[in-house]
């Protein structure tokens, strides 16, 4: 089974350490590990620093990944647009990327199976240029997922999906982690969604990690308060599923938003 741990890990942007000492037990294949926090926290930057795309202190220590470093992949927050292929094309380059370019008849069951799993088979020959936000991100989550990674990285995988499409492609993820013991790792701004799908949490504020467990244990209202600067409690739906209800900016934010008014 693939495991992945990070061990004191941070990282340059060019000569500024934006982020330092991440340090977490291990995760494990078939797990979905939400990483949370605000905005510019650094989550988008650990997941670079993991994939070896950026340089800074600490290991990432990888065991058990038959494809080595190459197991992981990065699916990035901007979903590139390459007007000229067309979706099927450019899921097929991607799969393709850094290995023999001939296509077996395996490679194209394997897109075959990846477009219907998403349910995009409809969009197979059309210019991904011309599709809408949304589309052209569940092609990227189809072009990481032909590179068949044994530990993925998403870095807001569902911020342009409507609601059907996010649960849905979450509920697949999910099933897949399962299914083929990849490690998930999800960067994402809702937190109940990570309350609904996620198995571990970690969340990163200025920096640096500053909680990591299971998303009950991590997503508390001194969490949201400390770190959301909001005031918010959390509520168990029928299913037992904690949902984040907030109701309003944490006392120190309203005061500076009246000064600021
Ligand atoms: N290419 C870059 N060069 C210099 N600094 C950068 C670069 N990319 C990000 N940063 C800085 O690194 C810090 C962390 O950014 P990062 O993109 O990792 O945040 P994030 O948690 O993913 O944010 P968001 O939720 O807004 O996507 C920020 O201060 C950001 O300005």
């Amino acid at each position: 089974m693939v495991t992945i741990r990070l061990d004191g890990l941070g990282a340059f942007h060019g000569a500024r350490l934006v982020l330092s000492d991440v340090s977490t037990p291990i995760f494990r294949g078939g797990e979905v590990v939400a990483v949370i926090g605000p905005n510019a926290a650094g989550k988008s930057t650990l997941f670079k620093r993991i994939a070896g795309l950026l340089k800074g202190p600490g290991r990432v220590c990888l065991e058990g990944a038959a494809k080595g470093p190459d197991g992981i992949c990065y699916m990035p927050q901007d979903t590139a647009a390459d007007a000229v292929l067309t979706v099927y094309e450019s899921i097929l380059l991607a799969r393709k990327q850094g290995s023999a370019w001939s296509v077996s008849d395996g490679d194209l069951a394997l897109i075959d199976g990846i477009l219907a799993a998403l349910s995009i088979s409809d969009l197979a020959f059309r210019n991904v240029g011309e599709l809408s936000g949304g589309q052209r991100q569940v092609v990227s989550i189809a072009q990481t997922l032909a590179r068949e990674p044994e530990i993925l990285l998403m870095d807001e995988p569902t911020s342009a999906l409507d609601l059907h499409r996010q649960v849905a492609v979450l509920t697949f993820m999910r099933g897949l982690a399962r299914k083929h013991g990849i490690a998930v790792l999800i960067a994402i701004h809702d937190l109940n969604q990570a309350l609904r799908f996620a198995d571990k949490c970690i969340v990163i504020a200025e920096g640096r990690m500053v909680a990591c467990g299971t998303p009950e244990e991590v997503v508390t209202p001194a969490l949201l308060r400390d770190v959301y600067r909001v005031e918010a409690r959390i509520e168990r739906c029928s299913r037992s599923i904690g949902h984040v209800m907030v109701d309003g900016v944490a006392a120190e934010t309203a005061a500076t938003a009246s000064i600021a008014a």
